[in-house]
């Protein structure tokens, strides 16, 4: 193997850069030629492909983004728009590919593998933590961070007035935001997609506040089944009823997303982006470089998409005890 691309798509995450770095460093330390495909399976199909030096990836360790853009691609959907490109990685020689992504990246990643035979190794890159097959995705831990800070201004307003706050944060089908930020914050309740959300309870429990604790803070991860954190909110409004109490609303959107990747961040992310490219050179192929319990592990991209990676159980009751 002698030439590799590397490209992120999906949504983006803080880390990516770093990953990007380690996996062109590492590429050219081997003795490869690296290109860097931009705009994710999109800039694939439309032939965005630029070579990349030691100095292409200088001072962007530090930078939330991606450097080489990301993209939501439909067109990678249909064979059509596979095969175009097919054609554009063929054309400029590229023998293997760093995905760095999301399960849908993975997904996608996995499909082409099987049609075409273009090796293809992935790195976790996804604030959701949503993958099998690594302790924690690339971003993850900067976005909890950045939950976690946000949380605790609104902390101070909700206890200065007194109020119940439900704070949304990201999650499309996993709360390990939620949960975690929900622990960090100290929050009441954290409601999260993996467990069923009993509404009757946090009333219940709302209703039955100890009289020193005059304030409440409520997670909602996105994906919560009852609804996003406004839904949940005038439901559990109207099943209160009280005209003493005031309740407020919160998303916390895209700024989960961007950022200066923590220090746990960019080691991640540069251990996956070492460790795809060796693994490309061993032979490795149609799965993902992970980090469980400090070691690398390469998973294939079938478990990663098709196995769901649980929430910690201690986590959960943490949250029960601990907001008495
Ligand atoms: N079933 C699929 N077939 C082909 N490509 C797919 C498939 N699922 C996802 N992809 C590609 O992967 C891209 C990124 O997936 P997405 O779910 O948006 O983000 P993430 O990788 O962060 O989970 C999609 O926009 C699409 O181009
Ligand atoms: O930026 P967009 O396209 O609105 O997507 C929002 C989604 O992307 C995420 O931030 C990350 O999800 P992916 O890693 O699967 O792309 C989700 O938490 C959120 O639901
Ligand atoms: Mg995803």
């Amino acid at each position: 193997m002698k030439k590799i691309a590397v490209f992120t798509s999906g949504g983006d995450s803080p880390g990516m850069n770093a990953c990007i770095r380690a996996v062109v460093r590492t590429a050219i330390y081997k003795g490869l030629e690296v290109y860097g495909i931009y705009h994710g399976y999109e800039g694939m199909i439309a032939g965005d492909i630029k070579r990349l030096y030691t100095y292409s990836v200088s001072n962007i360790v530090q930078r939330g983004g991606t450097m080489l853009k990301s993209a939501r691609s439909e067109k990678f959907r249909t064979p059509e728009g596979r095969k175009k490109a097919f054609e554009n990685l063929k054309a400029h020689g590229i023998e293997g590919l760093v995905a760095i992504g999301g399960d849908g990246t993975f997904t996608g990643a996995k499909i082409f593998h099987e049609e075409f035979g273009i090796p293809m190794v992935g790195c976790p890159g996804t604030i959701d933590n949503d993958i099998y097959g690594t302790d924690y995705t690339i971003g993850f831990d900067t976005a909890v961070n950045t939950a976690l800070d946000a949380i605790d201004k609104i902390r101070d307003t909700a206890a200065a007035h007194d109020r119940i706050f439900f704070i949304e944060v990201m999650g499309r089908d996993a709360g390990f935001i939620a949960v975690e930020s929900g622990i960090g914050s100290g929050a009441e309740f954290v409601m999260v997609p993996e467990t069923k959300t009993d509404l009757d309870a946090v009333v219940k429990s709302l209703k039955n506040l100890r009289k020193t604790k005059t304030s409440s803070i409520i997670v909602v991860a996105e994906g919560d089944k009852e609804g996003g954190a406004a839904e949940i909110m005038t439901k559990v409004k109207s099943k209160i009823n009280d005209k003493n109490k005031e309740f407020k609303v919160t998303t916390l959107g895209h700024i989960q997303r961007g950022g200066n990747p923590t220090a746990r961040d960019r080691v991640l992310a540069s251990r996956c982006g070492m460790a795809a490219v060796e693994g490309l050179i061993a032979g490795k192929s149609n799965c993902m470089a992970g980090i469980m319990n400090q070691e690398v592990v390469y998973t294939p991209f079938g478990d990663c998409i098709g196995k769901t990676k649980p929430l910690i159980p201690d986590h959960l009751k943490l949250i029960e005890y601990l907001s008495i």
